[in-house]
């Protein structure tokens, strides 16, 4: 049975390319979608790969996830949750609610940024925790979760 990735992106992420290339690189979001398309067929995994603006909207598709872990059928879920990951309560009893296997990602190292960014709702209900390696990162998490 193949077994699907969720990739959930949270607030601006929609503007990768043109936010803050200095900080995000200039690769856009269609451009992260194709990493996750080819780095989940080399592992034969279905791709769900999703950005909002609205906390409620991640909330849901983490629930979605959710129904599928629960059904054996996620590899895992790779968030990169953006200006949420700072604020959102939210977002954490979600990923503890549904129990999805975790990933969370940032393209920047947010430790080597603003002191409000060192702060993670979630790294603590994470599995594994990716920043630092620009977009590159989320071919790198889906390799990862590959191996669980
Ligand atoms: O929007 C983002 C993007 C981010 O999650 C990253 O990918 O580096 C880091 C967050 O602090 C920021 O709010």
């Amino acid at each position: 049975m193949t077994k699907t990735v969720y990739v959930l992106n949270g607030p601006n992420l929609n503007l990768l390319g043109t936010r803050e290339p200095q900080v995000y690189g200039s690769q856009t979001l269609a451009d992260v979608e194709q990493l996750c398309t080819e780095a989940c067929a080399r592992h034969g995994f279905t791709l769900v790969f999703r950005q909002s603006n609205h906390e409620g909207a991640l909330v849901d598709w983490i629930h979605e996830a959710g129904r599928l872990h629960a059904a054996g059928q996620l590899a895992g879920l790779v968030l990169n949750a953006a200006a949420y990951t700072h604020t959102s309560v939210a977002l954490l009893d979600a990923v503890k609610g549904t129990g999805v296997p975790l990933v969370e990602l940032h393209i920047s190292n947010v430790h080597a940024r603003e002191a409000f960014r060192h702060h993670s709702y979630l790294s603590g209900v994470a599995r594994a925790v990716m920043c630092g390696f620009g977009v590159q990162g989320y071919a790198l998490a889906i390799d990862g979760l590959a191996q669980w």
